[in-house]
């Protein structure tokens, strides 16, 4: 089975954990959007009431285009749950977020949710974080500058492109930039270090914030926190 199919299959349990009135978080990425296909479909079919609360421009328009509610996130009282997929995950559930350039929004929703899915294919399982370039989310006014402090960390930064001469801007409107951290080991230091350099707004690392993996192989697996 490939990794397309392994997604949808992924989106497909994940729809499993959403009952009628939920506040759903809805991620970002192709796997995020079988889910979003799939979660309106079946709401449909049953009359159930959900609310959306997306993590990018892009999911909310699709969302919205197939007639689900989406509201901002400071509309809601809560999130029920959130699924989302992921760019790399480990045995710990931590993982590296953000191949989308929605990391962000990604994060602020996983924070205000009750319960986070990830969904994946299998590809995205690691003994070791780091083959994923970490993105690291900066302000556009001296951005130069924090890569050249991420230059002195040795995590060779480099600018995400939307062509040969732009860099890509987030829906926040800043800069990615994606760093090697294949070398580092103490990930939970460096993500502190990364939170400290003034200019940086967010990073991917996501560490202790997902509680289920569904990896849509066949059969499905399903990785919990405890
Ligand atoms: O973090 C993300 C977007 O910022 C995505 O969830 C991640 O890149 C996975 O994408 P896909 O489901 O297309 O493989």
């Amino acid at each position: 089975m490939n990794a397309t199919e392994q997604k949808q299959r992924a989106a497909l349990a994940a729809v499993n954990e959403i009952q009628d009135g939920m506040v759903v978080g809805l991620g970002t990425g192709s796997t995020a959007a079988f889910f979003i296909r799939a979660l309106i479909e079946k709401a449909h079919a049953n009359g159930w009431q959900i609310t959306g609360v997306a993590t990018s421009k892009r999911s909310a328009e699709l969302a919205r285009t197939l007639g689900m509610v989406v509201k901002d996130i400071d509309e809601v009282n809560a999130i029920d749950v959130t699924v989302d997929g992921a760019d790399e995950f480990d045995s710990y559930l931590n993982g590296i977020k953000g191949g989308g350039a929605a990391l962000l929004y990604e994060k602020v929703v996983a924070l205000r949710s009750k319960k986070n899915i990830w969904i994946v294919d299998e590809s995205k399982q690691s003994n070791r974080l780091g083959s994923f370039p970490l993105p690291v989310e900066v302000i556009e006014f001296g951005a130069q500058q924090v890569a050249l402090t991420l230059q002195h960390m040795n995590l060779h930064p480099r600018f995400r492109m939307k062509n040969e001469r732009e860099h890509l801007l987030t829906d926040s409107g800043h800069n990615i930039i994606d760093v090697d951290i294949s070398h580092i080991t103490d990930l939970t230091t460096l993500a502190d270090q990364l939170k400290s350099i003034t200019g940086v707004v967010e990073h991917g690392l996501f560490i202790g914030i997902c509680d289920k993996v569904i990896i849509g192989t066949t059969p499905v697996q399903v990785l919990s926190k405890n």
